[in-house]
C-alpha cells in the first residue's frame, strides 16, 4: 500500500473508490482487446497441465499493449484451473539486471540459497539445477524486458535456460521471454534466438476506441460514480493512441489527472486535470530523457541552453552551437566530437523533441540551420543539473 492510499483511506476521497486499482502492477479481472493474445498464450502453456513441458514463447510489442499483463493474467488462470501445482517465477529484469541476480532470483524461487553476491556463475548454475530438480515439476520462467539483461551481460543466462532441460530428468523448464526491443536478438546467438523463439506472439497496438472501452472499465473500478467529467476518458484515450497505443501511458494520465483532482478536493475530474496531468508526465518524460543521454549529447544540449538563456531572441544557429560547444568541452579539457556527430546529435535531440530544429533561407547566403529548446528551459535544467560536472559547470558560467 503507498503512503497515498494510506492518506486517502483517512480523507474519504470524493473521486477515488479503489485508487489502486489505477496503479500500473494492477491485473484487472478481465483485459478486453487481448482475446486472441490471451487464447494463443493459454494454448501454448496448457500442456503444462498435463505435465509435458510447454514450447518457450517470446511476446514482442511496443510499450503499454499489455505483454505483462496477459501474461500474468493467463498464468493465474491456469493456477486457478488446474489441480496441478503450475509452478511460475516471474522475473524484471531491468531490476535483476545481470545474470547472477536472474539466476539468484530463480534459485530463491525453488528454495536454494544463494548469497547476494560472490559466487561463480558456474556454482550458480549447478546449485540451480540441484534446485530445480528437487521441484518434480515444470517450472515456467517469465523474463520481463529481457533485452535489459541481453544487452548488459549477453546471453549466458539465455543459453544456460534454454539447455538446461538436458540436465534435468525429474523437472523441465519453459521460457516466456518478453520485450519492446526486437533489436536485442541480434546479441542473441542463433541456437538461444530459435529455441527461445518456438513460439512467437506480437502484441499490436491498441487504438483510441479500444483504449476508452479499457479506460472505461479501469475507471468503473477505481473511481466513485460520477466522479469523472464525459469527455475526460475519449481525451486520455486519443493522447494515449497517439503515442503508439500505450494504454500504461493512458492510466497513468488518468491516475494523475485524478491524484490532481482529489488533491484540489474537486468533486469531478475534468479536462482542465488532464491537462495539468499531461504536461506533469511530459515534463517527467524530458527530465529522464536528458537524465540518460551520454555526455556530448548533453554538452550539445548544454551549449543551447545557455545560448537560448543568455542570448534571448537572437537566432540559435549552428554555427554558433558549435563554437558553444566547443568553448565547453575545452573548458572541461576534453576533445570535441567532429562536426559531423554534432550535426547528428542535433538531428537527435529534434527528433526526441527536446529542441526544435528547423531551416531558413539566408537570401543570397544560403540557408542554415536554426535551433530552439521544445520543452520549458527549466526541464532541461533539472535534467543536465543531474550529472554532477554539468551542474557545477552550468552554475558558473
Ligand atoms: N486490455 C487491457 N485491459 C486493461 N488493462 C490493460 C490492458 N492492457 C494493458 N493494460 C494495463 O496497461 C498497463 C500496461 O500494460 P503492461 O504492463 O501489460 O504492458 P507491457 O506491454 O508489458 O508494457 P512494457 O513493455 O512497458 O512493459 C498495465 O497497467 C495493464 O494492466
Amino acid at each position: 500500500m503507498s503512503v497515498e492510499d494510506i492518506f486517502h483511506q483517512y480523507l474519504e476521497s470524493k473521486i477515488f473508490k479503489q485508487r489502486e486499482k489505477l496503479l500500473p502492477d494492477y491485473v484487472p479481472e478481465e483485459l478486453p482487446h487481448r482475446d486472441e493474445q490471451i487464447m494463443t498464450l493459454a494454448k501454448v502453456l496448457a500442456p503444462a497441465l498435463s505435465g509435458s513441458r510447454p514450447s518457450n514463447v517470446f511476446i514482442y510489442g511496443l510499450t503499454g499493449t499489455g505483454k505483462t499483463a496477459v501474461t500474468k493474467y493467463v498464468l493465474r488462470k491456469m493456477r486457478e484451473s488446474s489441480q496441478r501445482r503450475i509452478d511460475y517465477v516471474y522475473i524484471n529484469c531491468r531490476q535483476n539486471n545481470t545474470s547472477y541476480r536472474v539466476l539468484a532470483e530463480l534459485a530463491k524461487h525453488v528454495g536454494v540459497k544463494v548469497p547476494f553476491t560472490g559466487l561463480a556463475l558456474g556454482e550458480v548454475m549447478k546449485r540451480l539445477i540441484q534446485g530445480l530438480e528437487r521441484q518434480r515439476s515444470i517450472i515456467i520462467v517469465v523474463l520481463d524486458e529481457i533485452d535489459n539483461l541481453v544487452k548488459r551481460q549477453g546471453d549466458d543466462v539465455l543459453y544456460f535456460l534454454t539447455r538446461v532441460n538436458e540436465e534435468l530428468s525429474n523437472s523441465k523448464v519453459s521460457l516466456i521471454g518478453i520485450t519492446n526491443d526486437l533489436k536485442f536478438t541480434e546479441f542473441l546467438d542463433a541456437r538461444v534466438k530459435s529455441s527461445l523463439g518456438e513460439e512467437e506472439l506480437v502484441f499490436p497496438p491498441y487504438n483510441a476506441v479500444q483504449l476508452e472501452d479499457i479506460l472505461q472499465r479501469r475507471a468503473r473500478e477505481a473511481l466513485k460514480e460520477g466522479a469523472i467529467e464525459d469527455d475526460v476518458i475519449k481525451k486520455v484515450a486519443a493522447i494515449a493512441a497517439r503515442q503508439n497505443g500505450d494504454c500504461r501511458l493512458a492510466l497513468d494520465i488518468l491516475l494523475k489527472a485524478a491524484d490532481i483532482a482529489d488533491r484540489e478536493g474537486a468533486s469531478k475530474v475534468t479536462l482542465t486535470h488532464v491537462d495539468k496531468a499531461r504536461s506533469e508526465i511530459e515534463k517527467n518524460l524530458a527530465v529522464d530523457i536528458i537524465k540518460t543521454m551520454p555526455l556530448h549529447v548533453k554538452l550539445v544540449l548544454a551549449s543551447i541552453y545557455l545560448l537560448s538563456k543568455n542570448e534571448g531572441s537572437k537566432m540559435i544557429t549552428t554555427g554558433l552551437v558549435y563554437d558553444k560547444y566547443k568553448e565547453l568541452v575545452n573548458k572541461l579539457g576534453m576533445e570535441p566530437v567532429t562536426s559531423r556527430r554534432i550535426s547528428d546529435i542535433i538531428n537527435e535531440l529534434d527528433v526526441v523533441g527536446i529542441i526544435n530544429a528547423r531551416v531558413i533561407s539566408l537570401g543570397r547566403y544560403g540557408r542554415t540551420k536554426v535551433v530552439s529548446i521544445g520543452v520549458p528551459l527549466k526541464n532541461v535544467e533539472e535534467g543536465l543539473a543531474s550529472d554532477t560536472l554539468l551542474k557545477f559547470f552550468l552554475e558558473s558560467m
